[in-house]
């Protein structure tokens, strides 16, 4: 959901699971299998209307995370001032297509947020400065450009059901994010991967992030000197390239937003570019996921290298985290964030959030870690602690 527009799902019908290298590749092509067998009313013909899977895919082809496709049975979606319901059924060949209205499950009540404690989980705050002066340490021996390095605080949900209210909160807080929640993972992420809307491509990049101020003055103070600062400019840069890099091949056109803007957020400015293009080939949104998956944004420049160093200076499995996060309808159209700003929810209560942030060769440690905590800010509010309090240098 975005500013009240997007779909939700309710049960399950039917659920892809992948794992590996070829996760995603793996997953597109049975959900073609799948849309090649349906049979499908769809009579309002807006993407997200008709058949519809749900997806969160790990972030490695190593992570021992399962990446999954879901498709539920009850869809309820808005957008550009429609409103619809899809209902989605498991027939055999013999059976006959659904005729009875669909019943909508009555409203639940209303409930307070959770309450989780969150505590530092892998790499604590001492560890992941130590990894990001390693970080800054290989960069200036030329081993690579930039790394995201990410870390991790841990929480226990002692609630049943309590993830609706959190969800909520997230969507009230961050409006111009885009929100999730899909097979336990939840989250408000400002960025997209990638969207496909009826032959056109777009994606929002970001990348470079400052403070917002105490007051007026001081807010439109950081924002100004985010646009000018040469450090950020220079890991925004590296995310762009490889996103357009990627996308390229796969578009007939392809156009970026001449200079980086600043985008304000309740806890934060990134620095962010918008992509806006002309699919040129016939993928569907799970194609080109497949394709920018991970950009620099989430790993690094060169990508494989950065991936190396991801795993050897992290040394965590990240999971979902940092993956891609959306859906795909029967047309190939979907809608992909990357999964930041997000906590995975396990059965069991544990809830498992991450923040990271791109290091560059002038990138400072302490600096780093003040700035995941103002990531970790819409996740650990949502699940009500309070902000996290500034670390002390
Ligand atoms: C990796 C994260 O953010 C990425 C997206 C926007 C800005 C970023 C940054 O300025 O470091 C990161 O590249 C995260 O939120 O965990």
């Amino acid at each position: 959901m975005r500013r009240g527009e997007g779909i939700i799902g309710l049960g399950e019908v039917l659920r892809i699971e992948t794992h590996g290298p070829s996760r995603v590749a793996d997953a597109a092509r049975e959900w073609r299998r799948v849309t090649g067998l349906a049979d499908i009313d769809d009579r309002v013909g807006l993407p997200g209307s008709g058949l519809v899977a749900f997806g969160a895919i790990a972030f490695a082809d190593e992570s021992a995370a399962t990446s999954v496709l879901v498709v539920p049975e009850i869809v309820l979606g808005r957008r550009d001032g429609r409103a619809w319901v899809t209902r989605i059924e498991l027939v055999d060949g013999s059976s006959a297509a659904p005729t009875a209205p669909v019943e909508l499950p009555a409203p639940a009540p209303k409930r307070d947020v959770p309450r989780v404690r969150f505590a530092p989980g892998a790499l604590p705050p001492e560890s992941y400065t130590d990894a990001v002066a390693e970080a800054v340490r290989r960069i200036d021996d030329g081993r690579f450009e930039k790394v995201v390095l990410a870390r991790e605080i841990v929480g226990t949900l002692h609630e049943d059901a309590g993830l609706r209210a959190a969800l909520a909160k997230l969507a009230d807080d961050y409006p111009d994010t885009w929100v999730f929640a899909v097979d336990g993972l939840i989250g408000a992420s400002p960025e997209t991967l990638v969207r496909v809307d009826h032959g056109t491509v777009s994606a929002r990049v970001l990348a470079g992030t400052a403070s917002r101020g105490r007051d007026a003055a001081s807010d439109r103070d950081r924002a100004a000197r985010l646009a000018a600062s040469h450090k950020d400019l220079a890991e925004h840069a590296l995310a762009v390239e490889s996103a357009v890099a990627t996308l390229a091949p796969h578009t007939a056109r392809l156009d970026a937003s001449p200079e980086p803007f600043t985008l304000q957020l309740p806890n934060l400015w990134h620095l962010a570019t918008d992509l806006k293009g002309t699919l040129g080939d016939g993928s569907s949104a799970l194609d080109l996921v497949r394709a920018v998956h991970p950009t620099a944004a989430v790993a690094g420049t060169p990508r494989n290298v950065a991936l190396a160093a991801i795993t050897e200076l992290e040394g965590f499995d990240r999971g979902r985290y940092a993956g891609p996060v959306g859906w795909v309808d029967a047309d190939g159209d979907g809608e992909w964030a990357i999964a930041l700003r997000c906590a995975q929810v396990s059965t069991d209560g544990t809830v498992r959030a991450y923040a990271g942030c791109g290091i560059v060769h002038d990138s400072v440690p302490f600096d780093e870690l003040a700035e995941t905590d103002m990531k970790f800010r819409p996740i650990v509010e949502a699940f009500g602690a309070p902000p996290p309090s500034p670390p002390v240098p």
